[in-house]
């Protein structure tokens, strides 16, 4: 092996670890049970290093030690705080597939805003663990409340899964889910909405 276990600890740092000898065994497990020779050139490193520090990566979401810090700023405003076209990349559980989009939030501030930027790395920190869209878009909502204090916030995802469109139905399709989290008003419905039409006609 070319990464020992310990060697990779200390690369990522141990609380935001996977076990990568169990990553290492299953992967090369996986490579046998296709009909590949895990020792062949160019499959060592896949087993080894490259596929267990991806999947370390891609589950990051899982891991409290990952979680982007929300900085945060006096304001005095409750006015809708609405961030459109994050990018967005997670992996279905029931496949281990990508699925892809983009993702709007948004949220009322009670005193405090955040850092702008923390809007689109905590999503992309909830974007990296295995899930459903429909779960990914809850857990960005109600954790976006609970990091925000914010007494209203609001989630829409759209996107494309791999798992539909190279296998299964084999059918390329967009699928969108929302989520809410407390008492919003219809004005803030609409500037929501009017925020995302306005990004999907640029
Ligand atoms: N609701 C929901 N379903 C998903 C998501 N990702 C994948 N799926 C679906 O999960 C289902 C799994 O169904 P199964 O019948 O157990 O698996 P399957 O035989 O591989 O299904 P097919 O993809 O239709 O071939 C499929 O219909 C997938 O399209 C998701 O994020 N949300
Ligand atoms: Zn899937």
């Amino acid at each position: 092996m070319t990464n020992s276990h310990s060697e990779l600890k200390q690369q990522t740092g141990s609380e935001r670890d996977i076990d990568y000898e169990k990553a290492q065994h299953g992967v090369r497990l996986l490579l046998e049970a296709v009909g590949e020779d895990p020792e062949r050139h160019g499959l060592t490193e896949t087993w080894q290093r490259r596929v267990p520090e991806t999947f370390s990566t891609l589950t990051e979401g899982q891991r409290e030690a990952s979680k982007p810090t929300m900085r945060t700023f006096d304001a005095q405003t409750d006015d809708l705080v609405v961030k459109t076209d994050i990018p967005i990349y997670s992996l279905c559980e029931h496949h281990l597939l990508p699925f892809f989009g983009t993702a709007h939030v948004a949220y009322r501030p009670d005193g405090e805003v955040v850092g702008l930027s923390k809007l689109t790395r905590y999503v992309r920190w909830q974007t990296r663990q295995l899930t459903m869209q429909e779960r990914l878009t809850n857990d960005i909502a109600s954790g976006l409340a609970d990091e925000l204090e914010a007494p209203a916030v609001l989630v829409e995802v759209n996107a494309t899964h791999l798992c539909e469109a190279m296998r299964g139905v084999e059918t390329e399709s967009t699928t969108t889910t929302r989520a809410s989290v407390g008492d919003l008003t219809e004005e803030e419905r609409e500037q929501f909405r009017d925020a995302i039409i306005r990004e999907e006609d640029l």
